[in-house]
């Protein structure tokens, strides 16, 4: 689970707050959408989750341990895809697996039994022994995903996690979150593409300037907009929710 006690983060001496008093409680057994506009803060907001930055105010909780005063312990429990992944390019895609593998003390048998089948769902046993350098987007997507998922982190933080995959992959790893979540685990992620939060999630959230404007199950969110119709589609509720 993920709990975010009155989150907020300014950049900078602005004072503006990228993310504004966020107050959001994420399931065992959920995948949650994250949505916004651009720059309505979702990256902040899943950075301070991962424990890539801390929030100026406020408490973030993956698994009931603060990410800020039980780091290690909380980034174990959590593995992070950044919507642009850069992987180091100077290993092949194999080598930089088995080096994630060993910061997260993978045993090798579970290395060994997962693996193979990771390359082969996401189409990368080839290309796992080039160097990244040469990778494509996609591919240092993929190698990033199977890297993160091999160590078998409990919440997973996914920011734009389709953005640059190719129809099988992007399936291959909807097919995972579910599977996933389908366990007790917790799938958390932005995406702009609303069909896929839409038909994929147990609720979402929708951000707004830094501001939560809704959360929920699609159905509560349609039946608090006034209007409970097959038209009231996420992106109508999106389009209301979010114009300045
Ligand atoms: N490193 C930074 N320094 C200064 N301002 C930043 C920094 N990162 C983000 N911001 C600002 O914080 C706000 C939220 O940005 P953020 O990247 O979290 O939005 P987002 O919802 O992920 O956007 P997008 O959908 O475009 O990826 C924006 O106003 C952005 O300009």
């Amino acid at each position: 689970m993920i709990w975010l006690g009155n989150v907020s983060k300014s950049y900078g001496k602005s004072g503006v707050p990228a993310v504004d008093r966020l107050q959001l409680t994420v399931s065992p057994g959920e995948i949650f959408g994250f949505l916004g506009p651009n720059g309505a803060g979702k990256t902040t907001t899943i950075k301070m989750i991962a424990g890539i930055i801390q929030p100026d105010t406020g408490v973030v909780e993956v698994d009931h341990t603060s990410v800020s005063d039980r780091p290690l312990e909380a980034k174990r429990k959590i593995g992070y895809v950044p919507d642009s992944p850069e992987p180091f390019a100077k290993l092949t895609g194999r080598e930089y697996i088995q080096f994630m593998a060993d910061i997260y003390q993978v045993p090798l048998e579970k290395r060994q039994k997962h693996l193979p089948g990771l390359l082969e769902r996401f189409g990368m046993e080839e290309n796992a022994n080039q160097l990244i350098q040469g990778y494509s987007r996609g591919m240092k997507q993929k190698i990033t995903l199977i890297a993160t998922l091999l160590h078998e982190p409990s919440v997973w933080i996914l920011d734009e996690p389709m953005v640059g995959l190719d129809p099988r992959a992007s399936a291959v790893l909807k097919e995972e979150m579910r599977r996933h979540c389908d366990r007790g685990n917790t799938v958390f992620f932005s995406t702009h593409v609303l069909e896929v939060a839409e038909r994929l999630c147990d609720r979402v959230a929708i951000l707004n300037e830094g501001r939560l404007v809704s959360s929920g199950k699609l159905e509560d969110l349609r039946r608090g907009s006034g209007h409970v119709s097959d038209e009231n589609t996420l992106e109508n509720l999106f389009m209301g929710l979010t114009e300045s």
